[in-house]
């Protein structure tokens, strides 16, 4: 293995291995750190898709650390630490913990933080991180269930996280080819996790070139594009082998408050069976669960919906009255239950939106490693779960997606191109 991938969570951890799979990687998935030895030599990257975007900063760094020292046993000689794009994390951490206790452990002087990943709208200018022509916190961010993002400036977050110096690699440095030379001069000052501007493709694949001999390297999926690269890799002439896809009934789930999804949601409804949970359901879900089973079992062969999704205020106010981990903590094992019963009772296909709701249902299944398929849209690849029975997911990051994603995500999990 070349490359070892700590995701924060599993949406993110999807996006990180399609585009090292697209940038020619032979990749695998693991469900969690793995027990036991890297069975299968030929793997070049290998990405571990934790829950710890919004656990403790104790419990993300020790878990982390965890996989860390799995990845380096197991060949990894870079190491990636992947959070989202726009940055999801609290002043409290866990982005500048994790990556503090990476340093160490990896005894390396610095390393990148670039959530950039422009195909999905995502810049770092001037260290300011944008969604579309929209500051982070003026883009719907500010707004998310347990993370809200209110500061653009990602030095100034990042600052309020760690007690190392963050730096700053601004734009003009690294398209004027002076980047080695500004990051030699960031070391001298000590400083060590250093925001990295990136607003194309172009500026992620030099970022990638210039962290060639970086022990880690710290970012979105965006910055991983060119990791492969450094290490001979190279993506495959005749494109992306066949894919023969999962048959069977499928459903989808929603635990994603995030704009895209409520998108999503609304343009799927029109057309197809869905049912709507709200706080209050959450508080019984032993009925909860067995009514949205009804409801699946009922409309098998529709590709029903089962969402939580709520409007802005509506969550706000909802978690007023019954606590925002409460109620998080609710609806995660009400899906992650729900679908485990719904594949008992037959469903083949699952698409999940949301990377926590991800996290509590792919966890469900028990599975220790992924396959990665074709991407569906930007971000978000086909896995699948090569046990008995055979299950196809879909686990789409909350703000990714086009608008009539959940009908062709539903397509490209049988193996229909889109
Ligand atoms: N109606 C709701 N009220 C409060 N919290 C909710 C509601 N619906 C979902 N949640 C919680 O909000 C969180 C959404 O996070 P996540 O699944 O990561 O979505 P996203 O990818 O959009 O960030 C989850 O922990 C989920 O359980
Ligand atoms: O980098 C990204 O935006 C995604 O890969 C990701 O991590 C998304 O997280 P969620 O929006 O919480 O699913």
């Amino acid at each position: 293995m070349k490359i070892g991938v700590i995701g924060d969570d599993f949406t993110g951890s999807g996006d990180i291995a399609n585009t090292l799979a697209k940038a020619g990687a032979r990749t695998v998935q693991y469900v969690g750190t793995p027990i036991g030895k890297l069975a299968d030599g030929s793997i070049e990257a290998a990405v571990i898709a934790l829950k710890t975007r919004s656990v403790a900063a104790d419990d993300a760094v020790a878990q982390s650390l965890t996989a860390c020292r799995w990845l380096v046993v197991n060949g990894a000689e870079q190491i990636v630490f992947k959070y989202c794009s726009t940055f999801d994390s609290t002043p409290e951490g866990n982005i500048g913990p994790v990556a503090e206790a990476l340093l160490a452990e990896l005894d390396a002087p610095l390393a990148l933080v670039c959530p950039a990943f422009p195909a999905n709208g995502r810049t770092l200018y001037n260290g300011h991180l944008f969604v579309g022509d929209r500051l982070l916190s003026e883009s719907g961010m500010e707004n998310h269930p347990l993370t809200p993002m209110t500061d653009p400036d990602i030095r100034r977050w990042l600052s309020l996280q760690t007690r190392l110096k963050v730096g700053h690699l601004a734009l003009q440095s690294l398209r004027s080819g002076d980047a080695e030379a500004a990051l030699s001069l960031a070391k001298r000052d000590g400083e060590k996790l250093i925001v990295a501007d990136a607003i194309s493709n172009d500026d992620l694949m030099a970022l990638g070139r210039i962290a060639k001999t970086h022990r880690l390297v710290t970012g979105g999926s965006g910055i991983a594009m060119a990791l492969p690269g450094n290490f001979g890799i190279r993506p495959a002439v005749e494109g992306r082998l066949q894919f023969d896809g999962v048959c069977g009934p499928a459903f989808i789930l929603s635990g994603s408050c995030s704009s895209a999804t409520r998108t999503q949601i609304a343009a799927y409804c029109r057309s197809h069976p869905s049912m709507r949970l709200d706080a209050e359901d959450a508080l019984d879900p032993d009925a909860v669960v067995a009514s949205c089973l009804n409801f699946l079992i009922t409309h098998k062969g529709s590709g029903p919906l089962v969402y939580s999704t709520a409007e802005p205020s509506e969550v706000s106010a909802a978690q007023a009255r019954h606590g925002r981990e409460r109620l998080a903590a609710l609806f995660e094992a009400i899906f992650a239950e729900l679908a485990v019963k719904a594949v008992t009772a037959g469903f083949r296909r699952l698409v999940v939106a949301g990377g926590e709701t991800s996290g509590a249902v792919a966890s469900a299944f028990g599975a220790s490693a992924l396959e990665v398929g074709p991407e569906i849209d930007a971000g978000v690849p086909v896995l699948i779960l090569d046990g008995e029975p055979r299950l196809a997911f879909a686990l789409k990051s909350g703000n990714f997606g086009a608008c009539d994603f959940f009908e062709r995500a539903l397509h490209a999990l049988k193996g229909d191109a889109s």
